[in-house]
């Protein structure tokens, strides 16, 4: 990377004040981890917790400068900044070759669905363009169609140079396509700052991610996931969104309306509307009508199953079928993706002879557990909802409440339990839920021991209930004291009791 490319980038963007380094300089390699620099590197300073020491550790390592909002005054030349975080994002695009013009980028953004939707789309994708579609989710990175090229994620999104990275490996393995989730983190921290998304989905919002290491407020979360709208080509947009008005507004800003597409549960002033057909205890099956006159959208009038039940899935996959569409698949390759997608740890369903029909989902706050649990109860209202949560320690406090309101107004047994308690006694946070729950409607069991109140639930349900797994998925671990302390996770937990009650 050469020295005076990077300071034209930064001057475009406004950022570049100043270097104490020659203008013909290159460098060899870029990090911003100190444990990570090799040799002829520019080093990036940033973060809430950055210490001098990782610069002169960075130095130690072969970073031959440094890229800053502060000069150290070192004999280390420096390149000064306004703002680190945009200048990481840049300077990483340019390092490795703005891999994003190789691909076509979709990215999502919501505070739910936003894994599920990825999965989705993947999976069409990989029927139009097979092993070219790569994939940034919460759960899993993939690179590429060899096994060495997946790999667990971090971060729902991650650091601006690892983005870029990762995006040069996609490429260079022969990948199309990008299907990424957007979290609003990744605009508070500018993860992804500079970088153009061929499509942006806005799924919904609701309050989250509010909190010490988050967004100040809802104002701030709201501003964040707009963010996407500004910076993608195509928008589309759930009508049935909360802040809708606000969401079209931010995506007319730099998108034509022609562009902007929007899809809604029976909404015929949508572009796309979605009518439910049918919903069994595993499934799903609904139909699109569409309202645009537009000949690249006339072929989505059709009929849609998905293998992972739950109305807010119809919802994801309707947000999926419009992106793969702008991707280039065929209604074909929709049918038969979503006909295929199973997402781990979301809405897996287990059946049973005896114990009722047991579901492992991810719902781990009032928006996601009050969406199961309305669709179980109104799809299923001769059978009793009995649901295994508990809440996280240390953070989402207000989670507890938001649950019990969830379980009063649609459930029948609780058994509350341990959910990745970190510094806080499960007990005391299940205690907690219990005080918010009316006991006129909801028989509450208090379990310390999550695989004893998994097996409680199985072991006490008959074919008339639904048994809800709620808030870990498929977490092979359980938060507990600043360890990650090892878990079988929910699906075997349960399977396990299955095999043992039904053997
Ligand atoms: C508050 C927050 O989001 N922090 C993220 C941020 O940290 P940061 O830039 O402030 O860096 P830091 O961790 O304070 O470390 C300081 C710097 O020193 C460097 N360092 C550190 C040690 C060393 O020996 N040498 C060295 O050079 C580090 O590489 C870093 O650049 O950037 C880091 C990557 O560069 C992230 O790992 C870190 O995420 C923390 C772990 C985190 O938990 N973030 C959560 C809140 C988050 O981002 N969540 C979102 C939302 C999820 C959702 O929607 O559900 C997500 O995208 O996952
Ligand atoms: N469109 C939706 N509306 C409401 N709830 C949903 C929706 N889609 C999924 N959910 C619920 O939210 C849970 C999490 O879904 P998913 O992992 O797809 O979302 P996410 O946006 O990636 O979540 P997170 O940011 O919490 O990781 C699911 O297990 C389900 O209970």
């Amino acid at each position: 990377m050469r020295v005076n490319q990077l300071i034209a980038l930064l001057q475009e963007h406004n950022l570049y004040q100043g270097t104490t380094l020659s203008d013909d300089a290159t460098f060899d390699g870029l990090a911003y981890d100190s444990r990570k620099v090799s040799a002829n590197s520019l080093f990036v300073c940033k973060g809430f917790n950055f210490s001098v020491d990782y610069l002169h550790q960075a130095i130690a390592n072969g970073a031959t400068c440094y890229l800053a909002e502060k000069d150290y005054n070192l004999v280390t030349p420096g390149i000064f900044v306004t703002d680190v975080r945009k200048a990481l994002s840049l300077a990483a695009q340019l390092y490795f070759g703005f891999p994003q013009n190789d691909l076509f980028v979709i990215g999502y953004t919501g505070t739910k669905g936003k894994t599920t939707s990825t999965y989705f789309t993947r999976n069409i994708l990989e029927q139009t363009f097979p092993k070219q579609v790569a994939m940034f989710s919460t759960i899993n990175h993939i690179l590429g169609p060899k096994p060495e090229d997946q790999f667990k994620a971090h971060l729902t999104t991650a650091e601006s140079f690892d983005i870029f990275r990762e995006m040069r490996q996609a490429v260079d393995n022969g990948q199309k396509v990008l299907v990424m989730e957007v979290a609003s983190q990744a605009y508070l921290l500018d993860r992804v700052y500079g970088l153009r998304f061929n499509v942006g989905l806005f799924l919904n919002i609701s309050p989250d991610h509010i909190g010490v290491n988050e967004h100040p407020n809802f104002a701030n979360y709201l501003f964040c996931k707009l963010q996407l709208m500004l910076n993608s080509d195509n928008c589309i947009i759930d009508a049935d969104t909360d802040h809708f008005d606000e969401v079209l507004a931010a995506a007319k800003v730099s998108t034509a309306p022609d562009h902007i597409f929007t899809y809604g549960v029976d909404q015929p002033q949508a572009t796309v509307s979605l009518t439910s057909d049918a919903a069994t205890l595993t499934d799903s099956q609904f139909s699109l009508t569409v309202n645009r006159d537009d000949d690249r959208l006339a072929p989505l009038a059709a009929t849609y199953n998905v293998s992972v039940p739950g109305d807010f899935n119809q919802s994801n996959a309707t947000a999926a079928i419009l992106a793969s569409l702008l991707a280039g698949a065929h209604v074909t390759d929709m049918q038969t993706g979503l006909a295929n997608t199973t997402i781990p740890g979301r809405m897996e369903v287990l059946t049973t002879q005896r114990h009722g029909t047991v579901y492992i989902d991810y719902a781990h706050d009032w928006g996601s557990m009050n969406a199961l649990l309305h669709f179980l109860h109104a799809q299923f209202p001769d059978h009793q909802i009995k649901v295994v949560l508990g809440s996280t320690g240390d953070k989402g406090e207000d989670r507890r409440e938001g649950f019990a309101k969830a379980l009063n107004d649609y459930a029948n047994v609780a058994f509350l339990t341990t959910d990745d308690p970190g510094h806080e006694d499960p007990i005391a946070i299940a205690k907690e839920i219990d005080s918010y729950i009316d006991h006129t409607k909801v028989q509450t069991t208090l379990i310390p021991q999550r695989e004893d109140a998994i097996h409680q639930a199985i072991a006490t349900a008959t074919n008339h209930d639904l048994v809800i797994l709620a808030g870990k998925g498929q977490d092979a671990y359980q938060k507990i004291n600043g360890i990650d302390t090892p878990y079988a996770t929910d699906p075997v937990v349960a399977q396990e009791v299955i095999d043992e009650l039904e053997a």
